[in-house]
């Protein structure tokens, strides 16, 4: 395993409170820090080790692209995922039914992103009721297989069941947190997780309302 205490050293309450900046009052939601609470895992995912880099260079593409549009000449309609979705909308930014002129969207790209979140609300909920013998294993298929796996090829959802069997155990992944005792990190999930969910079902709803879910 990577060294996880370095200066880009994970830190779960650092994700937490960028997931917690990410929502204003009015329930929107800034990208810029729902990029940074990606950036955050991407931190952790690669102090697992090179096993795991085909998962975390494709979750760094997608951050890459978003942040690009945010970077960029219209960067002030992507200051929101609100605004992003009207401002691709309004425009024909967005390949609706089969990929074409823009292959690459900021609604399509936040969409993988977003179906990772579901996967890890369930993965963290998991993780924080889990006994000292639970196997990170398990519980990360179990998420995996009740989310993301179907929206994944057979390809990758082999590689990634590959990936799962190599994950540190449930000590470790504590530890990695860099929160301090098992009650404290356990505590912490339980403030991560309903922080996370609620972004999560902003952006569902946002994506139901504007029929984004099944973009190509
Ligand atoms: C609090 C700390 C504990 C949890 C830390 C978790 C850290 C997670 C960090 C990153 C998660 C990876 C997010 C992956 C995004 C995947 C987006 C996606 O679905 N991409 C696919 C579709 O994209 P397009 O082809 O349509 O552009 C793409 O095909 C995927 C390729 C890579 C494989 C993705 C496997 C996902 C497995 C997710 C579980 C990660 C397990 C990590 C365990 C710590």
């Amino acid at each position: 395993m990577a060294d996880s205490t370095g200066p880009e050293k994970f830190s779960l309450q650092e994700v937490l409170d960028t997931f917690r900046v990410c929502l204003s009052e009015d329930e929107h939601v800034s990208l810029e820090h729902y990029v940074a609470g990606w950036r955050g895992l991407v931190k952790f995912m690669n102090s697992l080790g090179n096993v795991f880099t085909f998962i975390s260079k494709d979750a760094v593409s997608k951050i890459q692209i978003l942040v690009n549009f945010l970077n960029g000449e219209n960067g002030s309609h992507y200051v929101t995922i609100q605004s992003m979705v009207k401002y691709e909308l309004e425009n024909g930014l967005v390949d609706v039914s089969k990929r074409g002129t823009h292959p690459e969207s900021g609604c399509r790209t936040l969409l993988r992103l977003h179906r990772a979140l579901r996967w890890l609300e369930l993965f963290l909920e998991r993780l924080r009721i889990s006994k000292e013998d639970g196997k990170t294993s398990v519980m990360c298929a179990d998420a995996y297989n009740e989310s993301l796996s179907q929206h994944h090829p057979w390809v990758i959802r082999k590689a990634a069941g590959m990936a799962f069997c190599v994950l540190p155990g449930r000590p470790t992944f504590f530890e990695v947190m860099n929160v301090g005792s098992t009650e404290k990190v356990v505590e912490m999930l339980g403030e991560a997780v309903p922080m996370i969910s609620k972004v999560y079902k902003i952006t569902e709803d946002l994506y139901v309302q504007n029929n984004l879910l099944e973009l190509p």
